[in-house]
């Protein structure tokens, strides 16, 4: 029993939600949106891909007349040898050309596949990118990436062979079915009896494999999540013990995957031998009945023997279809989950005529701003300000207070709910954002390292810049000689987030990042917070080399750090409480006084 509560408690503490639809109603509106990624290969792939396909059907419709009919009834019959010949002749030619043309079919409609797959992803991903703040907080990392990878790749398939053997097929299904009747009507139709039937139970089993199926992807979706959390919170996994817990779980989601992937494929296996069944039947009939009209003279050998060939082709396309129906209602699913993405707009938006501006100075005017981000909280609340060009100024308050606010709009990560922001007395939605984002560089506490050197972790900041220009801007922060002392100093390659480095060293390198930028506005959120002392000093220096000559908005709980601000701002709840510089704050013995006693007081008792 204690087992069982154990058991269950694991289950639920790992909680993982579903947004995944693996698949939904047919919806032509979609389909014909989709169909428009096709428009580019208009002219090119997509008619020659076409043209394979007519002429391999074409190819496969003629032979068996040419068999049945033509050799066997007129030369094989008649015993007219040069007919024989010529069609032996003919035959193998198309035989030869049907070769030919089907290898060209399947190169060109992978490559139009591939084409499309690949515009779609690159439309998904660049229009991703382009989207605000906003649309990354309300998701999570592990959803973007499914809709990039999983929901294209499922798309995949009914690009490269769907959309085109759906066609085929119809057309095949169509020109066998005028075949088998003006060959003979009556075979045609005894025969055509067991198709309801045959329709019935196969499209009755396809539901049920395809059930079973999304319950395989949805237990996949799941164990990638659980997969993805476990790797990255492996060091708090380890500190608190819990790996017993992180594979009991797994364990239970790898047996799910295990027994659900066998049901799927024990259905799967049944449809094959029930199509078989069918034609079994089929020729059955076709033996029985098609015998009985060949002895009263009713149907010749030949087109029996036609007849037996189409009949066989029959088949195929119908087995195909109802595969084909639900890769396409899993592509509707695919497709709707990457269209959401799509018709997400920027909420930051750029202005009809936006201002491009020679050079920013830095100058900064907050206006009764009011942000939320969200309908419950205001993160501010009416606050005014002004930031010269060339200012340092301190945001202070307590966690919560909305100094990261102020921050992401000044660098219009979100726009103000209300009041103005302006920035060299612009509207700051007057300008172009490429313009002003390029004029500010923001600092945060979690410097974010990308897999690369060191080198082009700083040149990040300028992408222009020469190594001497890199070096030059490291040796300013004073990073260079912790980089000269790795193994190959400035090329040495750093990992995704830079774990070989310590949390100050990556701090150095985001300052140096900044230097190179050469921003007129310098955001430095937290950005000294995790540095000791006697580094602590060294940034000081740097910080210096830094703020030179560039407006700066520092957030810092160590007030130490903020002393020669010209202006610091003291933040309540979104409020503005004080501003004025560390000696008038002093001397007036408000909020600002008694977070530095406390702080003091506080580093006193260490
Ligand atoms: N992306 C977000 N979505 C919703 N609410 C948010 C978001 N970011 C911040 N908030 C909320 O807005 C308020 C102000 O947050 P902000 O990050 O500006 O505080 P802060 O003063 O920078 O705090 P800290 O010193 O802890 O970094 C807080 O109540 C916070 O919970």
């Amino acid at each position: 029993m204690e087992e069982t509560k154990r058991k269950q408690l694991i289950l639920e503490r790992f909680h993982y939600s579903q947004d995944q639809v693996i698949d939904k109603q047919f919806n032509w509106k979609q389909m014909w949106r989709l169909l428009q990624y096709l428009k580019p290969y208009a002219k090119n792939l997509l008619p020659l891909s076409f043209l394979t396909v007519i002429i391999s059907t074409a190819v496969r419709l003629i032979i068996p007349i040419l068999i049945g009919v033509y050799t066997l009834d007129k030369a094989i019959i008649e015993k007219d040898t040069t007919l024989l010949l010529q069609l032996v002749f003919l035959i193998s030619g198309l035989y030869v050309l049907s070769y030919v043309v089907n290898a060209l079919r399947i190169r060109w409609l992978n490559k139009l596949g591939q084409n499309v797959i690949y515009d779609l992803r690159k439309h998904l991903f660049t229009h991703v990118q382009s989207l605000s703040h906003r649309f990354f907080d309300q998701r999570s990392a592990g959803s973007i990436l499914v809709r990039i990878m999983n929901d294209i790749n499922s798309l995949q398939e009914l690009f490269t062979n769907g959309v085109i053997n759906l066609l085929t097929d119809f057309l095949l299904l169509f020109a066998t079915i005028v075949i088998l009747f003006s060959l003979n009507a009556k075979l045609t139709i005894a025969i055509m009896v067991i198709l309801p039937i045959m329709f019935f139970i196969s499209t009755s089993l396809r539901q049920k494999i395809r059930l079973s199926w999304q319950k395989v992807r949805l237990i996949q979706a799941k164990m990638n999540s659980h997969l993805n959390e476990s790797i990255q919170g492996i060091r708090v996994t380890q500190t608190f013990t819990q790996e017993n817990e992180n594979t009991e779980f797994f364990k239970e989601l790898n047996h799910d995957n295990f027994q659900t992937w066998k049901q799927a494929v024990r259905k799967n296996a049944m449809f094959g031998p029930i199509v078989e069944m069918t034609n079994a039947v089929g020729t059955v009939i076709l033996i029985w009945y098609g015998a009985a009209l060949v002895s009263k003279g009713e149907c010749t050998i030949g087109e029996f023997v036609s007849f037996a060939f189409y009949l066989g082709m029959f088949w195929e396309p119908i087995g195909r279809l109802g595969q084909l129906y639900n890769q396409l209602l899993i592509g509707m699913a695919s497709s709707e989950r990457i269209f959401e993405f799509l018709d997400e707009r920027p909420l930051v938006k750029e202005a009809a005529k936006p201002l491009v501006p020679a050079s920013i100075k830095g100058q900064i005017d907050f206006e009764n701003v009011e942000f939320s981000y969200d309908t419950r909280r205001k993160a501010l609340n009416g606050v005014s300000f002004s930031i010269q060009a060339g200012e340092t100024v301190a945001l202070v308050g307590h966690t919560g207070s909305g100094k990261t606010t102020i921050a992401n709009l000044v660098s219009r990560f979100y726009d103000a709910t209300a009041g103005v922001v302006k920035i060299d007395g612009h509207k700051i939605q007057d300008l172009s954002i490429a313009a002003l984002r390029s004029q500010i560089s923001v600092v945060l506490q979690e410097t974010f390292i990308f897999s690369g050197t060191i080198m082009e972790n700083i040149r990040f900041g300028n992408p222009n810049s020469s190594d001497e220009d890199v070096i030059a801007a490291a040796k300013a922060v004073g990073a260079d000689s912790f980089i000269v002392q790795l193994v190959n100093g400035y090329h040495t390659e750093v990992e995704e987030r830079g774990n070989i480095l310590s949390v100050g060293e990556r701090q150095l390198l985001s300052f140096a990042r900044a230097l190179l930028a050469d921003p007129k506005i310098l955001i430095l959120d937290e950005a000294t917070a995790s540095i000791d002392t006697e580094t602590e000093v060294k940034i000081q220096q740097a910080l210096k080399a830094l703020l030179k000559g560039r407006t700066a908005i520092m957030i810092a709980h160590r007030l130490s750090t903020i002393r020669e601000a010209d202006k610091i701002i003291v933040l309540d709840h979104g409020n503005i409480l004080e501003q004025g510089n560390h000696d008038t704050l002093m001397t007036r013995q408000g909020v600002y006084y008694g977070l530095v006693k406390a702080q003091y007081k506080m580093l006193g008792a260490v």
